[in-house]
């Protein structure tokens, strides 16, 4: 079988600024993928060419065996950006509402996934609020609540949990973990919280847009020689410099 997420020797520049050089990744269905590496490593820049929001200067890039970018597939890739996408002046729940109407959902659907997404994320309380009143945490998990509504077959999140408190934290952790498990989603996440990174079954070190190490936490720690993954992130650093 085909990995669902494929990047082939993908490179990007913005004017005379090489972003990513090189880069290679096979996702296959049902994991879990982190992408650490220091601020500027270009992670956010390679996320929004797998979801389609960016064009590679070259290389290519296949998503569920589809070339990308593929506006048909954003039914199947819930995306949810650094920088929330909200419309402030409505509510948490005509948000919601808002997103669930641009997917294939019947109204049922739509309620039930609503339901889900909001309680996923704690906001069950809070959706009738407008977003112009939600705290920087809540407009986070709404963005979310957002990248799940249409149930898509991947999940592509940017810093997902930045803001958020530490017991929610671990609650979506805890999701992510089910939704990969039990219905093998396959997800990325870019982190800056090694003990995030430790929860991913591959994790892609980059920098200077390049991917430097790539494998499982375990075999990272063995690489570099030591226990504790924030080591790992140093040393791989050191190792370049
Ligand atoms: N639209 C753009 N135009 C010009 N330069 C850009 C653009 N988007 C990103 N960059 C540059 O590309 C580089 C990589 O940025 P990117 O946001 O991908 O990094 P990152 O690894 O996600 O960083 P962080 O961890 O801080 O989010 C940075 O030097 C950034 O300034």
């Amino acid at each position: 079988m085909n990995p669902t997420i494929k990047v082939e020797q993908v490179s990007k520049s913005y004017g005379k600024k090489n972003v990513l050089n090189d880069v290679n990744l096979n996702i296959p269905k049902g994991q879990l993928f982190g992408l650490i590496g220091p601020s500027g490593a270009g992670k956010t820049t390679l996320v929004k060419m797998i979801v389609g929001m960016e064009k590679a200067d070259a290389g290519s890039i296949q998503v569920l065996d589809q070339k990308m970018p593929n506006l048909a597939l954003l039914q199947e890739i819930g995306y949810m950006a650094q920088s929330d996408a909200l419309y402030v002046e409505l509510t948490g729940e005509e948000n919601l509402k808002f997103f669930a109407s641009l997917y294939k959902l019947s109204k049922q659907e739509q309620k039930q996934r609503i339901l889900y997404a909001a309680n996923l994320v704690n906001l069950t309380s809070d959706l009738n609020k407008r977003v112009s009143a939600y705290s920087g945490g809540m407009k986070r998990r709404l963005s979310m609540a957002i990248a799940l509504i249409q149930d898509p077959k991947v999940l592509i999140l940017d810093e997902p949990t930045v803001g958020i408190d530490p017991e929610l934290k671990l609650s979506i952790w805890s999701e992510l973990l089910r939704l990969k498990n039990e219905e093998e989603k396959t997800i990325i996440v870019t982190t800056h919280v090694m003990d995030e990174a430790e929860k991913c079954d591959v994790v892609a070190m980059v920098r200077d847009g390049r991917i430097l190490a790539i494998g499982s936490p375990k075999e990272l720690k063995e690489l570099y020689k030591t226990d504790n993954f924030d080591e790992v992130f140093l040393r791989a650093g050191r190792k370049q410099a």
